[in-house]
């Protein structure tokens, strides 16, 4: 199974690749950035989301053709978002797609691959900084082209960065708890709060050591499947925000290394998104 994996594995850095310079080059044509939305007015979509996703789709089935997907804008366009046992890529084909409708720098091309329910890989290509993150679920962790992991030993929360995200619900409910979380974690006081305006790439952030956390309310299964590899991979660890195991399903996750973990999750003011998961409302 190891080398069936890793031929999986090699493709999908290979397709996140060839997605990443669709992307690049989209950046430079305002028509493939023109803006559609979803589920709120801030919730944004572009035909270069569909479109990447078909083509990693399209290159996936061509080789695995047995293989199942999990992807945002398929799931967007109706289709079930239900992890089965059954090899299952999970994609977001623009991870950050706000940040890629303004020429925000930060923008990643994120593939989980999940075997049992569980995530196997994950690759996520920061492609406007040319930045290749994978780590499989073995002993073995790796990041390619010389960006080393090197995780965060800090464990003085006071001395951390903490990355969030204020994500694309403005319901007043939520943006009271959003701030509130942001409020007690300022008051800490730690050193600093960012938000790259990917949670891939704050994932990888934490994995890198570049902060000491990331926490959100909000995110969806293809924005961590794949962050969740390279962060446990890195040495961190995951936990849903009131503490306990995380659920990729629940919209719920903290990405932390090991000091700064529990502070982190005692400030978060929590609350429960509809699940990924949960069967379609008629
Ligand atoms: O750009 P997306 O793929 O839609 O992912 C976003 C997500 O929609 C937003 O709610 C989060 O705050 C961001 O961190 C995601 O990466
Ligand atoms: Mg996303
Ligand atoms: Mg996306």
């Amino acid at each position: 199974m190891d080398d069936v994996l890793q031929n999986i594995m090699d493709h999908a850095v290979a397709v996140a690749r060839e997605a990443g310079q669709v992307v690049r080059e989209a950046l430079c044509d305002e028509k493939q950035r023109d803006v559609m939305t979803k589920s709120s007015t801030v919730d944004l979509v572009t035909q270069t989301d569909q479109r990447v996703e078909h083509l990693i789709i399209q290159s996936v089935k061509k080789k695995f053709p047995t293989h199942r997907f999990i992807g945002e804008e398929s799931v967007a366009a109706g289709e079930a978002c239900v992890l089965t046992d059954d090899p299952t890529w999970i994609i977001d084909p623009i991870d950050g797609t706000t940040n890629f409708v303004h020429s925000f720098p930060f923008v990643a091309v994120s593939i989980g691959f999940s075997v049992d329910k569980k995530i196997q890989f994950g690759v996520v290509y920061s492609c406007l900084e040319d930045k290749m993150f994978t780590a499989r679920r073995v002993k073995e962790h790796s990041v390619t082209e010389n960006h080393l992991m090197l995780f965060s030993s800090i464990s003085d929360v006071r001395r951390s960065i903490i990355a969030t995200e204020f994500g694309s619900n403005r319901e007043t409910e939520t943006v009271e708890k959003i701030f509130s979380s942001l409020r007690n974690i300022l008051n800490i006081p730690v050193h600093g709060v960012r938000g790259a305006g990917t949670a891939a790439v704050n994932m990888c952030l934490v994995a890198s050591g570049c902060v000491e956390a990331y926490y959100e309310v909000g995110v969806h299964v293809w924005d961590v499947a794949a962050g969740s590899v390279i962060v446990e991979e890195a040495g961190g660890v995951l936990m849903d925000v009131e503490g306990g195991p995380v659920d990729l399903m629940s919209r719920r996750i903290v990405a932390a290394n090991n000091g700064t973990v529990a502070h982190i999750v005692k400030e978060i003011d929590a609350f429960s998104p509809t699940r990924d998961d949960a069967p379609p409302t008629q």
